[in-house]
């Protein structure tokens, strides 16, 4: 098995820093020997948010300030109230391009957690006129629904001096059917949104921007994608689109060029698409029914900030919860099978730290925000294509994408269990050119020391950088 995966053949007791080669030597040991005693002290390296927006080579750096770039006083007072400091790379080279006018089309990539959703933000608070509060002015589409509210918060938060703001969120259950729309800036997802201007509750006539968030799996036709087309078709011709995602394979790229004519674009190699600060490992099982006697002897040895876990179903999802809630864990499920307002109450109490765990689908692989969250586990490794013939590359980098956020550091592990699941992970591990850390289930201290040097740093705790948008008290 190991010439099938030289990516994911490192000897086991390879160091963690090498997951994360410029972690920026966030972990730093020091030993000294005398008599065959070894005496080893550990230190940490402190790494500042500002360090990294100096660096060149990271995805935070800029040479601007947010008041360069020339937003209205309101805006930049919400940034400043949101301790942003320094904008980010995506946020510095999109931003100037996205605001001018005449308004043109953008398609901008950029790794997970680096704020993607600010620069789309920013750019419709931009353009509203705020003496028309409830005329729907932009409209934000994602893929889930609990993206698309956290989108709404993350409008409410940055306008929240804009006199007259009014944002609603376009899901289920969530807009009157007595009043229909009624709010300057909408976000929603698409077959929501399709509803209300259907049922004539939504005037899109006065729309001035679209933002498609997660744009390469909303425009997939696989997926979201003849949905999207169609709310497309019914807006203004002259509408600025803006498509936003992590990820966009080749083929999704030529789609979104029609999709957005003429937009300016801002794009990665896939090489460069991994986050520094997440240490990417993999559980080597011994099989498949031994899966989830490891994940619990995980989560019983070691002191693990918040944690998500991926499955590939629903019905995995709730059985390992039943399981774990057996064995004395602390644990929750959320997936497209329960209802809207069950789903929103379990995020927030995830998002607060009064859950730690959360089991889940592919439903919240993308774009949820939690800086808490300090290890992410691929239960199942992600697949595509029918019969789950092919890895799924783009998934894999968005689940492990919810660690790591702004520079934060985060472990991922991912499960592998036999011939299949072991080739799919080395096919991602090639994909994006990393090497990941081997973890053996017949040698805990070792396992425990890689995570916990990771996640016990100080840039895996949740007041490096607080995020205002997190109330978690973890
Ligand atoms: N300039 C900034 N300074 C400090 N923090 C920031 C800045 N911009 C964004 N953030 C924070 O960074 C975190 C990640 O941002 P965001 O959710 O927009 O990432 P993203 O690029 O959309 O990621 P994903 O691809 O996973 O959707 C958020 O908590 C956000 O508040």
């Amino acid at each position: 098995m190991a010439d099938l995966a030289s990516r994911i053949s490192k000897p086991a007791d390879a160091p963690v820093e090498e997951a994360s080669a410029s972690n920026h030597g966030t972990s730093a040991q020091a030993a000294e020997g005398g008599n065959g005693g070894l005496i080893e002290t550990t230190y940490d390296v402190e790494v500042k948010l500002s360090d990294l927006q100096n660096d060149t080579e990271s995805p935070l750096y800029s040479v601007s300030s947010f008041e360069e770039l020339g937003l209205p006083k309101p805006i930049n007072d919400g940034l400043l109230a949101m301790n942003f400091k320094k904008p980010s790379k995506i946020q510095e080279k999109a931003l100037p391009l996205m605001i001018s006018n005449p308004p043109r089309n953008m398609i901008a990539q950029s790794q997970s957690g680096t704020g993607k959703t600010a620069a789309f933000v920013l750019t419709v608070l931009s353009r509203v006129d705020f003496t028309k509060p409830t005329q729907p002015q932009a409209l934000l589409l994602a893929p889930s629904r609990e993206l698309a509210r956290q989108i709404q918060g993350v409008v409410q938060t940055i306008g929240q001096f804009c006199e007259n703001l009014i944002v609603e969120a376009a899901v289920p259950g969530a807009i009157s059917r007595e009043t229909g729309v009624r709010a300057s800036v909408v976000a929603g997802t698409p077959g929501t949104v399709m509803d209300l201007i259907r049922r004539r509750q939504f005037d899109v006539t006065q729309l001035k921007v679209l933002v498609i968030d997660e744009a390469d799996n909303m425009l997939d036709q696989q997926g979201l994608g003849d949905q999207c087309l169609r709310v497309k078709s019914l807006l203004p011709k002259t509408i600025q689109i803006l498509l936003f995602s992590a990820t966009f394979p080749d083929k999704v790229m030529t789609y979104a060029q029609k999709f957005a004519p003429n937009a300016n674009e801002i794009k990665l190699r896939h090489q460069e698409l991994t986050v520094k600060g997440i240490s990417q490992m993999y559980m080597d099982c011994p099989d498949e029914s031994q899966k989830y006697d490891i994940l619990c002897k995980l989560y019983g040895l070691m002191t693990i900030g918040s944690s998500v876990i991926f499955v590939k179903t629903r019905e995995s999802a709730n059985e390992i919860q039943r399981r774990m809630e057996a064995d004395g864990h602390k644990v929750s499920a959320l997936h497209g099978a329960h209802e809207g307002q069950n789903r929103d109450t379990l995020l927030d109490e995830f998002r607060t730290g009064k859950t730690k765990v959360l089991i889940t689908t592919n439903v919240l692989a993308r774009g949820i925000d939690v800086s808490s969250v300090s290890m992410v586990i691929n239960y199942d490794i992600p697949m595509k294509g029918f019969g789950d013939r092919e890895p799924d590359p783009e998934t894999y980098l968005h689940r492990i994408g919810r660690t790591g956020r702004f520079g934060r550091v985060g472990v991922s592990i991912s499960f592998v269990y036999d011939r299949k699941s072991f080739e799919a992970l080395s096919q991602i591990a090639e994909f994006y050119g990393i090497d990941l850390i081997q973890l053996s289930p017949d040698n805990w201290d070792e396992t425990e020391r890689k995570v916990q040097d990771v996640i016990k740093s100080s840039r895996a705790r949740p007041d490096y950088a607080p995020n205002p948008l997190d109330t978690s008290k973890a």
